[in-house]
């Protein structure tokens, strides 16, 4: 591992914050970038009242100089406007509250409460809670911005809301990159997201929540990233468990790596060659990664989110203290946030990929590490 990171930071606490460290010298960053990429996280249709409170910002404390990045750990602060009404009740200097007991299935609330030992699920809750990917985004605003400067570009597309997906497996144009960004559900195709948006607010009505899926990809990237020799230097299993860490992701896909239907001579992509292009294939089942490396083919991964646990319509549950049978909590939650996940998932995707660029090509300079592909570039063509 090269480049690593902590976040750290409760839901209604203070703030979230990140340390990265293993970040190279020398990437002019663009601030507003990555605030922009905080706000694209905060938007979507079906998302609560909590986005309507939070303007999410990030405070860099150290690791760049003058906005250039010196090589040394890079901490960053996203603060919680909403910590004003719950400092009484959420803070390393407090606890205050009614001890949220009535656990919802689905939430960190009854099995977080077990393992530590707690009788207030919120002990458990605020750190489990998705708030958390804000720290998360900040760095993968960071990694795309380190990506793009080798000719890597991170992107993504909404391809279900609560029915079947409808696959794409391949990265938008520019066209259509700026419909997604545009769109409240991240798709280029605003009849689907009509339908989509529809069945939100059927959900919302019916008082219950709704999951979807996503696409995750990465063009331009170097052959040759991740490796076979050992199971946890493949990046496929890197990119699986890094979607599936991102909190509701359930699954994650590597190209079309579910298509169990298919047969091994309409599954593998053939492989050409030619002077202009060097090997290349036609088709991309493959999702750009064979035996857990980089094939020069764009990366195509789907993360898979399940319904939000957080519903008007509380399920059945036990209350924590007197063990009587009760009905889960509700606060206040998003219907559905498979939009902002999608943005997540762009998130770590860059991460786990800067990684690996970093490990292959060496990590203290830009400069360095981009005389390392060119020069690798040349001898796999
Ligand atoms: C962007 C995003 C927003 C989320 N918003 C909510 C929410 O408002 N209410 C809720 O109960 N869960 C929400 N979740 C999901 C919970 O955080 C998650 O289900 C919970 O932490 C349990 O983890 P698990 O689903 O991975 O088992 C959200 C997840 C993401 C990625
Ligand atoms: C705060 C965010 O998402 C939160 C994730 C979340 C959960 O349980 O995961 C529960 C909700 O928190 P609250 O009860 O404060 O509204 C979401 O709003 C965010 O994404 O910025």
């Amino acid at each position: 591992m090269s480049l690593r990171y902590l976040t750290a930071g409760e839901s209604h606490g203070p703030a979230l914050c990140a340390i990265a460290e293993g970040f190279p010298a020398g990437l002019q960053v663009d601030f507003g970038a990555v605030n922009d990429e905080l706000a694209r996280r905060q938007r979507g249709y079906g998302r609560g009242g909590r986005q309507q409170i939070e303007r999410d910002e990030a405070q860099f404390l150290s690791g760049l100089r003058g906005g250039e990045t010196l090589g040394s750990p890079i901490a960053v602060v996203v603060w919680n406007k909403d910590h004003q009404s719950w400092k009484e009740l959420v803070s390393p200097y407090a606890r205050g509250g009614r001890k949220f007991t009535q656990v919802r299935p689905g939430h960190a609330d009854l099995p977080g409460a077990l393992k530590y030992g707690f009788d207030d699920a919120r002990d458990a809750l605020e750190r489990a809670s998705a708030r958390s990917t804000a720290a998360t985004v900040a760095l993968g605003a960071l990694a795309r911005q380190l990506l793009l400067r080798f000719g890597v570009r991170v992107s993504s597309r909404v391809t279900a809301i609560g029915e079947r997906e409808r696959k794409v497996g391949l990265p938008p144009d520019a066209a259509a990159r700026a419909a997604i960004l545009a769109s409240d559900l991240g798709v280029d195709d605003e009849a689907v997201a009509a339908e989509w948006r529809a069945l939100i607010d059927a959900e919302k009505a019916r008082g219950g929540s709704i999951g979807g899926a996503f696409e995750v990809y990465a063009e331009g990237l170097p052959t040759g990233l991740g490796s076979y020799v050992h199971p946890d230097r493949r990046l496929d299993a890197r990119l699986a468990g890094a979607l599936c860490g991102i909190p509701a992701i359930r699954a994650a896909e590597i190209g079309e790596g579910t298509r169990v239907e298919l047969r091994g001579d309409a599954f593998h992509d053939a492989i050409h060659h030619d002077a202009a292009r060097g090997f290349y294939r036609d088709t991309n089942r493959a999702g750009g990664l064979e035996a857990g490396v980089t094939n020069g083919a764009p990366l195509v991964v789907r993360g898979y989110m399940k319904p939000i646990p957080t519903m008007t319509k509380g399920l059945a549950t036990v209350d924590l203290a007197s063990r009587q049978a009760t009905t889960a909590k509700y606060e206040r939650s998003d219907v559905c946030a498979v939009p902002a996940a999608a943005v997540v998932g762009e998130a770590v995707v860059a991460w786990t990929l800067a990684d690996a660029l970093l490990e292959k090509f060496g990590g203290d300079r830009v400069g360095d590490i981009e005389q390392a592909i060119e020069a690798y570039a040349a001898r796999v063509r």
